[in-house]
């Protein structure tokens, strides 16, 4: 069975941790096989300091389905990574890096079926030189076909709670100006494609969020929904897209009027995070829409403050690798 990818992500934190301790729980939850992209001595120093009996062992893609019943497939990545949970190294931002790209080279030459990503502490790649604002725009980086990028779209996902931010990783003083027609209705097109595509969904029906409070109150606090996401919208609906909207952000979130839709598009981070963390930070899955591969990642982050304890919760993770292997499965 062509395995799933896992890419090692910020070794001073606790996706390693977490990695490690379901492939100990493989058997019980039946997982999937995959292959780490990662360090195969820090794997095996950090299983051993959380008192993991687990055997690492190199591996290619190729190999790893057959070697998952009796050790961890790893992918070597070259490179000095020390094991120090929740002590940050520049010096091993070239792995962690490494890793993603290595991972997803494996996906996209279908040596692998789907891409998981542990977390990544982005301060500590942006000191050792990394551009990108996360994995989402990384993983399109990656992606791109003739120099051409493909729109990546961060969703957040738990049963049937969808939430997508249109601006990710940007200054809240950034945001107005970064909210256009074009980028809703790029986004928009993205979000229906795929819940019809990854999710199954036939007739998606997706919730727009307004930027300013009340959405606006007809243009008296704020004129955003009036001159910018309105005609987003009607150009969307133009177009087959089931988009209602611009609707208060407050009060969208109410479980019942989030119900009636099957995704949330809303204007910035905290306002597609929040929702999603508050009710589901055990299981929410971060899923990037728009690549040409499947990439799943849990929702939360490097939890410094866990990391090497062993008291991290997997649930988040475990649902990330269920829903790429549901994808993948699906589409295979
Ligand atoms: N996909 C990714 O690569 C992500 C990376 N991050 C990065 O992680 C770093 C730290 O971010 P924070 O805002 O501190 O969020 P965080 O999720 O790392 O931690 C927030 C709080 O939640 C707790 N927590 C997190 N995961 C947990 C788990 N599995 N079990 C039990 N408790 C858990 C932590 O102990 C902490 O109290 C940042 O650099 C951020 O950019 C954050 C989210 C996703
Ligand atoms: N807040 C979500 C997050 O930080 C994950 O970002 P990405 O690394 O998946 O782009």
């Amino acid at each position: 069975m062509t395995p799933l990818a896992i890419s090692m992500g910020e070794p001073a934190g606790i996706g390693p941790d977490v990695i490690l301790a379901l492939f100990a729980r493989r058997a019980e939850l039946r997982l999937p096989p995959f292959i780490v992209f990662g360090h195969t001595a820090f794997l095996e120093a950090r299983a051993q300091r959380l008192g993991l009996a687990i055997d690492v062992v190199a591996a290619q893609p190729g190999n790893a389905a057959a070697l998952f019943g009796s050790a961890l497939p790893v992918f070597n990545i070259g490179g000095m990574v020390e094991d120090r949970p929740g002590e940050p190294d520049t010096g091993a931002a070239g792995v962690v890096i490494a890793a993603i790209e290595q991972a997803v080279s494996a996906v996209r030459m279908g040596a692998c079926r789907g891409l998981v990503t542990a977390p990544i502490h982005k301060g500590v790649l942006y000191g050792a030189g990394f551009t990108h604002p996360g994995h989402t725009e990384f993983l399109a980086a990656l992606c791109a076909e003739n120099g051409v990028e493909p729109l990546p779209v961060m969703m957040l996902a738990h049963e049937d709670l969808r939430t997508v931010p249109l601006t990710i990783h940007v200054p809240i003083k950034d945001v107005p100006q970064l909210i256009t027609g074009r980028l809703i209705l790029e986004t928009l097109r993205v979000i229906a494609r795929d819940l019809r595509a990854r999710f199954g969904l036939a007739a998606p029906r997706i919730a727009v969020a307004g930027l300013n409070p009340h959405a606006g109150e007809g243009g008296t606090i704020g004129r955003e929904e009036i001159e910018i996401i309105i005609p987003a919208l009607e150009r969307a609906r133009a177009e087959g897209i089931d988009a209602v909207g611009p609707l208060p952000g407050d009060t969208l979130f109410f479980p019942r009027h989030w119900r009636q839709f099957d995704a949330v598009l809303a204007m910035y981070h905290d306002q597609a995070l929040i929702p999603i963390k508050t009710v589901a930070f055990d299981a929410g899955v971060n899923v990037t829409l728009g690549l040409p591969i499947v990439r799943t990642s849990p929702d939360h982050g490097t939890a410094f403050d866990l990391a090497g304890t062993g008291k991290a919760s997997t649930s988040s993770f475990l649902a990330a690798i269920a829903m790429a292997d549901q994808m993948t499965t699906k589409s295979a």
